[in-house]
Parts: C-alpha cells; sequence; structure tokens
C-alpha cells in the first residue's frame, strides 16, 4: 500500500493535484457587479483599542467614559481607523485575495458614525470601475464603491471607492507605458516653497494662526512629526488578520519570499493608522470628518519605520466670530461649536524618508476658547 506521506510520493501527489484557488481574478469583475460579503465581524472594544494601541492613537475620547461624553458621544465609540480597516478587512477574500496591490482609495466617509461596540458589520461592494494596466500586463486595474452597513439597520457606517491591481488569468498586449513616463520625466527639480511654518499647537486656532502666517509669503504650513512605530508581527500579521483580511502579503511569509518586496508587508490601513497616530498626537481632534485621494506607494515590511509628515492645507470656521454667532452654511461646517473644519495632507514614510502613503483628510478640531 503506498505511503502517501513519504516525501517523494508526497512531492509527486502535490505536482499533481490541483489547488483549490481563494479570490478572483481580474476577469471575474465586470462593471456593475455587485458583491455581497459573506464575512462580517462585530465591532468590539478589543478590535477597537488593539488596533488603536498599536497604531498609536491614544484620543482619551476612544478609551474613556468621561472623555467621550465630554466629546458628545454615549460611550467611547469605535474609532473611524477601525472601522474603515474592519469594512476593506471583509472585502479581501472577494476582491483582492488573489494578490492585488492595494493603490488607492477615495471619498472614505462614515455616514453612520457614531458607532459603537457591538456593532454586527455587513459589508458590500460595487464594482465601479475595470481598466487595463498599460505599465503591468499581468494585472489589470480594479474600483470598487464599499459599503460597511450595521447588519441589524442596514444603516451605511462607512463608505468609500477603493483602486487595486488585480492579477489576470491571460497577461494582455500593452505598450509597457514606458513612453509616456520617460516624457513625463523632464526635471525641473522640486518646486517647494522657501519656508515651513509650524503651527504653534494643536487647537483649530493653531492651524488658522498658521496658515494665515503663511498666506503672504512664499511659505506652507507643514512640518514632521517625531513618533516612529517599527513594523513587526502584530502589525503586519495580527492586525489584518483580526480584520479577517485574508491577503497572503500579510501572513504567508512562503508565498511572498517570491514576490518584489520578497517579505510579507503591513497591510495598507495599518501603515495609514500609525501616520494619522503620529499627527493626531499633535493636534486636539475633536472628530474625523473623511480622506480622500489616498494612495500607498511603495512597500511597508517588517523592520521597516512608519513616521509622519502634515501639510496643512485649509481651515474653515463655521461659527461666524462678529457678535451674531451665527453660523455659515458651508458643507465643512462642523458638528459642534467648540470646533472648526482643518484639511490635512498626510504624508506616511520609511526610515529611508521614501514616502509610503498620502492622502488628505478632512478632521474638526477643537478650539482652544471654549
Ligand atoms: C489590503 C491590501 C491588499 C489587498 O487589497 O488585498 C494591502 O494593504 S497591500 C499593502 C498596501 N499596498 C502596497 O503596499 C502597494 C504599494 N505600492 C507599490 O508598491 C507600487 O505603487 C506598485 C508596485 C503597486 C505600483 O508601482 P508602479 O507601477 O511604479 O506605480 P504606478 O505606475 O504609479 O501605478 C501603476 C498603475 O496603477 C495605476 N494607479 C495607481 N494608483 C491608482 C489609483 N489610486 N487609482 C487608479 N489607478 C491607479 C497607475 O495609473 C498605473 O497605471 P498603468 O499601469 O496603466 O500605467
Amino acid at each position: 500500500m503506498t505511503d502517501w506521506t513519504d516525501p517523494d510520493t508526497f512531492a509527486q501527489a502535490l505536482e499533481q493535484a490541483e489547488t483549490r484557488e481563494k479570490g478572483n481574478c481580474f476577469e471575474d469583475f465586470e462593471e456593475g457587479d455587485v458583491i455581497e460579503h459573506g464575512p462580517g465581524l462585530t465591532l468590539t472594544r478589543w478590535g477597537n483599542e488593539s488596533w488603536m494601541s498599536q497604531t498609536l492613537n491614544h484620543d482619551p475620547a476612544y478609551w474613556r467614559s468621561d472623555a467621550a461624553e465630554d466629546r458628545g458621544f454615549d460611550e467611547p465609540p469605535i474609532h473611524p481607523d477601525y472601522l474603515t480597516a474592519a469594512t476593506l478587512g471583509i472585502t479581501v477574500e472577494d476582491l483582492s485575495e488573489k494578490g492585488g496591490y492595494f493603490l488607492g482609495r477615495t471619498d472614505v466617509r462614515f455616514p453612520g458614525t457614531p458607532v459603537y461596540a457591538g456593532t454586527e458589520l455587513h459589508v458590500e461592494s460595487e464594482v465601479v470601475n475595470t481598466a487595463t494596466s498599460s505599465s503591468r500586463p499581468e494585472y489589470g486595474i480594479v474600483s470598487w464603491r464599499t459599503r460597511g452597513r450595521d447588519a441589524e439597520t442596514g444603516e451605511v457606517l462607512c463608505s468609500y471607492e477603493r483602486t487595486n491591481m488585480i492579477p489576470r488569468r491571460e497577461p494582455v498586449a500593452t505598450d509597457g507605458g514606458g513612453a509616456a513616463a520617460a516624457e513625463e520625466d523632464g526635471d525641473d527639480g522640486p518646486d517647494l516653497p522657501e519656508e515651513f511654518v509650524t503651527p504653534e499647537g494643536g487647537y483649530f486656532e493653531d492651524f488658522a494662526a498658521a496658515l494665515d502666517e503663511a498666506e503672504e509669503r512664499d511659505a506652507a504650513v507643514a512640518y514632521r512629526h517625531e513618533r516612529g512605530r517599527t513594523q513587526d508581527d502584530v502589525t503586519v500579521a495580527s492586525l489584518p488578520l483580526a480584520t479577517l483580511n485574508t491577503a497572503k502579503q500579510h501572513h504567508n511569509v512562503d508565498v511572498m519570499s517570491d514576490s518584489p518586496s520578497g517579505d510579507i508587508v503591513t497591510y495598507g490601513d495599518v501603515t495609514r493608522s500609525t501616520a494619522l497616530g503620529h499627527a493626531r498626537s499633535d493636534e486636539r481632534t475633536w472628530r474625523e470628518v473623511g480622506f480622500d485621494d489616498e494612495g500607498f506607494h511603495t512597500f511597508v515590511a517588517a523592520g521597516d519605520t512608519v513616521y509622519a509628515f502634515t501639510r496643512v492645507l485649509e481651515t474653515e470656521d463655521s461659527v461666524e466670530e462678529t457678535s451674531t454667532g451665527s453660523r455659515t452654511s458651508s458643507e465643512n461646517d462642523a458638528s459642534s461649536d467648540e470646533a472648526g473644519t482643518v484639511t490635512f495632507e498626510h504624508i506616511a514614510f520609511n526610515q529611508n524618508d521614501e514616502p509610503v502613503y498620502s492622502g488628505t483628510r478632512t478632521a474638526e478640531i477643537r478650539k482652544r476658547s471654549n
């Protein structure tokens, strides 16, 4: 009788066996398709606290009842970062487990927040675009609109549009993208303002004053944050798995040793939350509003350190400073008179000063005067 565990026999058996594959290829996605994701998870204090602590996000309103109440929450809520990461994690099995690169995301919004622990998450995605990659014939580029809902009420809690490179079953002929890329390379050197202004503090008024100071000059409000977080087993593998993210990029060293990174890489949402944690440690965040134009520029692997750089783009005060105290009617109105709205660009970078993530963030920042 054949012993199937004899190493030579087993090697032969593996060669003959078909692999029960996971995930979908580019050809499986068609514009308009709606995918209901089977997995779901309950948003717990544990999940939230693991994510937020490991990414250095220490806003007390998400940790302590008194601070939460002071911010207008019933209790410490689920943080929008963890909500976003959990919403995306659940989609990976259907959308990108085949080995796509997470290229970017935009229009990240939280219409149903605050969300409290115990909420069960149900996620669906719609294919909004499929495109050929001119530079990588073995991949296609797919965008999805994803919505994370409260499974009980159907209310949308988190919504965004995300773009990945997805492996094709059959490579296509392309122009290689090289000529266009080479043409764009006309190098006039970096075009940066002469002066960088750093806000004096982390309140809304500090950001507004710094922008005022920069306005009449060749200056930007831009600064780096001191903290860095070196990627380890927890950030690279544990955090994505805790969101049900099954991308092999994060937990299968065997497969990834044969990939461009040569190793498992950090979940994009961990990189992003870490950079945002550094930025938030230098501001008085009131609420998160949304994120746009997020991009992941290069891989982050175990041993890499994630730092952050911030540029302040805009501030908007929804309350007239004159005697009436009346509110203006902009879409950027803060949810409370105690805060004003600030738009930032955050850039995460590694120990070699290479950008790894960038995105714009709109957040309400507490006012000093209240
Ligand atoms: C959850 C998850 C995985 C998952 O989901 O399961 C993860 O967390 S995984 C970790 C986080 N992730 C990364 O670690 C990726 C880091 N990154 C890179 O390593 C490089 O970026 C690259 C190797 C992927 C590409 O490198 P690159 O080839 O030099 O990059 P580019 O030439 O800029 O882009 C190539 C083509 O993508 C088009 N393109 C780019 N961005 C967008 C966008 N936002 N929307 C629409 N199209 C876009 C571009 O237009 C070009 O199109 P063409 O092929 O047609 O020219």
